[in-house]
């Protein structure tokens, strides 16, 4: 019969890798999705199944972390170039890499050298309930995306029979706020109570000091109410987007808070509401 293998390639997908510089008290932020995708020898594979000639696409994982702390990132394309030359080198089987790299970008929060907001994707966000008697109005925001590249700990939990999860007292703690806030009344300078509630919530999480995503939602949602008293109710969604510390040992290679693998899922999810004593009740349909 006349069935041949046409063009394939392969090669590990949106490795996401952030790389953190510390320079004192003023770090530096990489944040990169970086795919491969090699071809070259691999006819066998596919027809016999002899991996011979196969780089694992775990291999080429590793390999992006560990040329990241070896050679730094100094841009995307220079970054993308160290990898597919390294394969193409490296791999007499390969034949042929192409390496595409996301970059995300990231902006200070000044509070802090270690602070960063993510550039570009929030949505703000209102809803009215009204009817006869009564208006209720909240405002809010999602996919505010901020990440701290030390200040965090997450320490004295309870441990059981499957607890894996090591003590640390320095994490990256990165999470997408969502956030909503109700009014106490149904006038008032939309524009700039968002504008500052926003400023606060951006600043506080900089600011803390975090023993937990629980207790940082708190502060931010107690901060809010201290300082805005048009508001009465502040809910707050966060989920704990976990960046784990590469092991680069078995390449030679130490890792001083610098690698971290951004895992997507599954993440911790923090919810809570920070409400005044004296709040007026609301339904439960103002909130998202
Ligand atoms: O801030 C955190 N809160 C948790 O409840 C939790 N659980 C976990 O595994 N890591 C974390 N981090």
């Amino acid at each position: 019969m006349g069935i041949v293998l046409g063009p394939n390639r392969y090669g590990k997908a949106e490795t996401r890798l952030v790389r953190v510089v510390r320079d004192g008290e003023t770090h530096h932020l990489k944040d990169l999705n970086v795919s491969v995708a090699l071809s070259g020898e691999m006819t066998e594979v596919h027809l016999s199944g002899d991996n011979a000639a196969v780089l694992p696409t775990d291999t080429q994982k590793n390999t992006v972390f560990a040329l990241a702390r070896k050679h730094g990132i100094g841009s995307a394309e220079a970054f993308a170039l160290l990898l597919a030359r390294h394969f193409v080198t490296a791999r007499p089987t390969v034949h042929r890499a192409v390496v595409t790299v996301e970059e995300y970008a990231w902006d200070r929060v000044p509070v802090t050298g270690h602070s960063f907001v993510r550039r570009g994707q929030e949505v703000r966000t209102a809803r009215v309930l009204h009817e006869a008697g009564r208006t209720h109005v909240v405002s809010g925001l999602r996919d505010l995306t901020v990440l701290n590249s030390t200040a965090s700990e997450f320490r004295g939990f309870v441990r059981d029979e499957y607890t894996t999860l090591a003590e640390t007292g320095d994490r990256v703690l990165a999470t997408d706020v969502r956030a909503e806030w109700r009014h106490r009344d149904a006038d008032g300078d939309w524009e700039s109570s968002y504008a500052e509630t926003r400023r606060i919530l951006l600043e506080t999480f900089a600011g803390t000091y975090s023993r937990s995503l629980q207790q940082t939602l708190y502060t931010m949602g107690r901060r809010v109410l201290e300082e805005r008293p048009e508001l009465c109710e502040v809910r707050l969604a966060m989920p704990n987007k976990h960046h784990f510390a590469v092991d680069l040992e078995p390449f030679g290679l130490d890792n001083p808070g610098e690698i971290f693998f951004a895992a997507d899922r599954p993440y911790g999810l923090i919810e809570g509401a920070v409400l005044r004593d004296d709040a007026p009740a609301a339904d439960e349909e103002v909130w998202s």
